[in-house]
């Protein structure tokens, strides 16, 4: 069972296409990373499979069937949060709109980075407020987690610790980020997007096999070297 299909999914935006003819397939359990370079159409990707955008083309599936949002959690980038509540409030609010709220998985993970429970999410570090985000899509116990760059604003040791919550979440997460290093401990399945178009998907043994590269890292940077070499 795939968590995650697309068919000739697209996003233009006035005569330009942010991406187009996107067709991706996630098993279920895999934990895959969305990479690129900037521009490449990771954002759109990631809106139009949780909803946040209506394509110009194309479908979403999620376990088969239309998106239903209750089985996905999404962190956007910019980690949208209601500024004027506390954490509290927020993990109150993630327990009363979630009926499959995970309590302890979701408190664990801000008390692990020692964020109060009173403090205002507008006084919190940028770190923290994507902590917290995480803290909430984690709490909701989706099926399928999508991430768009959560690690970017995090010390060394919280993305260390956040990595490790992922690999124990047994969900399927599809995760994007620029820090190769990071993603190539945890992810199995590689989504690599170019000029708005998937250049390379699939598992990355199965990606790495015919290639010279021997990590995803390598894969990756050989792409991003030689954009012609993976069409
Ligand atoms: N609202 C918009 N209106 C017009 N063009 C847009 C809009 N949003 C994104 N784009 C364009 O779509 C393309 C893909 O953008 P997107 O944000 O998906 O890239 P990305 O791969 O996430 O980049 P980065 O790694 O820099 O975050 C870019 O050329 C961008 O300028």
């Amino acid at each position: 069972m795939n968590a995650l299909e697309t068919s000739g999914l697209g996003k233009r935006y006035r005569r330009r296409w942010a991406l187009s003819e996107c067709t991706v397939e996630l098993p279920a359990g895999a934990t895959a990373a969305l990479v690129g370079p900037n521009g490449a159409g990771k954002t759109t990707l990631l809106n139009l499979v949780t909803g946040l955008l209506a394509p110009t083309t194309g479908h979403v599936r999620v376990f088969g069937r239309p998106l239903d949002l209750t089985r996905v959690a999404f962190v956007a980038q910019d980690k949208p949060l209601y500024r004027r509540w506390s954490v509290a409030d927020t993990l109150h609010f993630g327990a009363a709109t979630n009926p499959r709220w995970d309590r302890g998985r979701a408190e664990s993970l801000v008390r692990a980075h020692g964020i109060a429970h009173d403090q205002r999410v507008d006084r919190l570090s940028g770190g923290q407020r994507t902590l917290v985000a995480l803290a909430l899509a984690v709490g909701k116990r989706a099926d399928l987690l999508v991430l768009d760059e959560p690690l970017a604003e995090l010390d060394p040791l919280a993305r260390v610790q956040v990595l490790q919550a992922l690999r124990e979440l047994e969900t399927t997460v599809l995760l994007s980020s620029h820090v190769l290093a990071d993603l190539a401990g945890i992810c199995d399945h590689l989504v690599l997007l170019g000029g708005g178009r998937v250049r390379l998907c699939g598992a990355v043994s199965d990606l790495l096999d015919p290639h010279p590269a021997t990590t995803l890292e390598d894969l990756v940077l050989h792409y991003l070297r030689n954009p012609e070499a993976v069409r």
